[in-house]
This record gives C-alpha cells, structure tokens and sequence, in this order.
C-alpha cells in the first residue's frame, strides 16, 4: 500500500482523491492545505468514505512513502522543499514554478541531501517521454503554442492586451521566450515549462499563447525539430469546471504518475 501525502485539494486534489478512492494499493492518508483553509477542504472532504486528515504542514514524524504537489508556487518553497531534505521523495505538478531563477538547482540540492528524488509531471501535456529522448540526440528547435477559452486569462496581463469579453476571435495574447511567458503567466506555463525544461530551456523555447472566444478547450501544440527528425503534438483538452484554466488531464497525470509507484507494472 503506497501510503501518499497531498499537497493542495483544489480542482486537482479534490479530481485525484475522487479517482483513488477506490484503488486497493494507494491511500492518501494526509491533505496539506493553507493556513485558514482547513474547514473549506474538509467539507470538500466530507462526501469520502475515508477522508484524508486535513493539516497545513506535515507532522515532524510523518514518513509516507510519497508527497505529490497540487498547490502552487508556494507551496513547493513551504512543504516541497523541506520534505525533499527529510528524505521524502516527491511529484510536482506545478512545473511553472521551476522557471523562478535557481529553484532547480535548489531542489536538486535538497534532493542530494535528502537522498531523494523529485518527479516533474507531464500535467496537461503528452509526448515529454519523446521530446526528452530527443534532446539526448540533439534538439534545433521547440516551438509551442497554448489555446485557451477566453475566460482562462482572467486575471493575467492578457487583460491590458486585448479586451477577453469583447473580442469574437483569437487573438495573439503573447508571443516570446517560455521564461518570459513564464514571468508573465505563471498559472498558465506549466506546460511551456515542462517543454523547456524537456526540451531547449527556457530561452531558446518558443511560445506564443493565444485568447479564443470561440474554444472551449485548452488547446497544447508543439513541434520539435532535431537530429532525430520531427515531431508536433496537438492536445485538445477539456478544461475543468472548478478551475477552467486547468485541464482534466492533468487529474489523469497525477492518477498515472502515482499508480506507477504503486502497481507493479508501471507505463
Ligand atoms: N503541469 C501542468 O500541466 C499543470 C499544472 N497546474 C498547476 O497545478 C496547481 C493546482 O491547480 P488547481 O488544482 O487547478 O488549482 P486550484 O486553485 O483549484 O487549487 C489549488 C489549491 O492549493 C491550495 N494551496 C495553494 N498554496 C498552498 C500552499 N502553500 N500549501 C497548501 N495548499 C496550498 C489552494 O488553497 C487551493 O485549494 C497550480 O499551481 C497550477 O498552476 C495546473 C494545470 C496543469
Ligand atoms: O492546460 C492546462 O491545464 C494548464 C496550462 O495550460 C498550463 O499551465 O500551461
């Protein structure tokens, strides 16, 4: 029985529990939430037959076998890192989080310390297993493209680009580097990290991201160039309806990624 930690049950967390609560081999036995938050998860929480505890740390004597991060940005500098240097090997889903100047090298270095390890997480996007093999061989180019419903880029600098209640067909909101899309839109560039850090890097991977009114999906496309040949991907996701910036997907990823810990045979 892989006994898991939580980090985060917003749309993701509460999409994963769902989806593991009937799987015999894996039990999450702890649900990490901010400070001022615990009674909101545990109503989330009150419909499982056997809800995780709800805590916002984890206890100094807690071993399990696996965290997995479904938070945020911060939360890797609060919960990630510090479990990393106690040996707990963890998942992070929030891979945008890694364009934030010296915070691989950091994770790797508590990883070392910790004799642990760190699993970045495919999330919204596929084909990362080719793009990585490709990048032993040798890549030229990485040019990726992310499509969302108007709606998801509430709140971001695509605000002061064009105006998302008014316009009535795509539109370029962004076009640059993936750190700089990064900087720019951190709750929308896991998938251009997880390319980048696959891939080219940051710098020398292309993005352009795009605002359409027309969509209701969130739409990845990439396309590699290299000494292997080539490849593009496209993925059609269907966004969540607690989180629209985010694609259910990304639940099945965790789902995966965890049961391949936990079954004996992983793919
Ligand atoms: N790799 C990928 O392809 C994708 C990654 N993501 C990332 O996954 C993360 C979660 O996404 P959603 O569940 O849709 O977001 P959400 O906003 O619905 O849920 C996040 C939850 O984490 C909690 N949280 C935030 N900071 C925390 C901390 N320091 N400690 C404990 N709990 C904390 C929040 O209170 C909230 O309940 C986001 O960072 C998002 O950027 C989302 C989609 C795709
Ligand atoms: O589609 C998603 O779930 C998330 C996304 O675009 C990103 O964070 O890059």
């Amino acid at each position: 029985m892989l006994n898991i930690t939580m980090i985060g049950c917003g749309a993701i967390g509460v999409a994963v529990l769902e989806l593991l609560e009937n799987d015999a081999q894996m039990r999450v036995e702890h649900v990490i939430a901010s400070a001022g938050s615990e009674a909101l998860v545990e109503q989330r929480l009150a419909s499982f037959k056997r809800p995780p505890q709800v805590l916002t740390a984890l206890p100094a004597d807690a071993r399990p076998d696996l965290l997995v991060e479904c938070a945020g940005h911060k939360a890797i500098e609060e919960h990630v890192l510090p479990a990393l240097e106690r040996g707990i090997a963890c998942l992070i889903v929030s891979v945008g989080a890694l364009s934030e100047l010296g915070l691989v090298e950091r994770l790797e270095a508590a990883a070392a310390r910790g004799n642990t390890r760190i699993e970045l997480l495919p999330g919204a996007i596929g084909g990362i297993d080719a793009l990585s093999a490709a990048k032993v061989g040798g890549l030229d180019s990485v040019d990726y493209t992310g499509r969302k419903p108007a709606r998801a880029w509430k709140n971001t600098p695509a605000e002061q680009v064009c105006d998302l209640d008014a316009i009535d067909q795509a539109t370029v909101i962004f076009e640059g580097s993936a750190r700089e899309a990064a900087r720019l839109y951190p709750k929308n560039a896991n998938v251009a990290a997880t390319l980048s850090l696959a891939g080219l890097g940051l710098d020398r991977t292309r993005v352009t991201l795009i605002a359409d009114p027309r969509s209701d999906e969130n739409v990845h496309h990439f396309e590699a160039r290299g000494a292997f040949g080539g490849f593009e991907m496209s993925l059609r996701g269907k966004p969540l309806q607690a989180n629209p910036k985010t694609s259910a997907l990304t639940v099945y990823s965790v789902v995966r990624a965890l049961g391949n810990h936990a079954h004996a045979i992983s793919i």
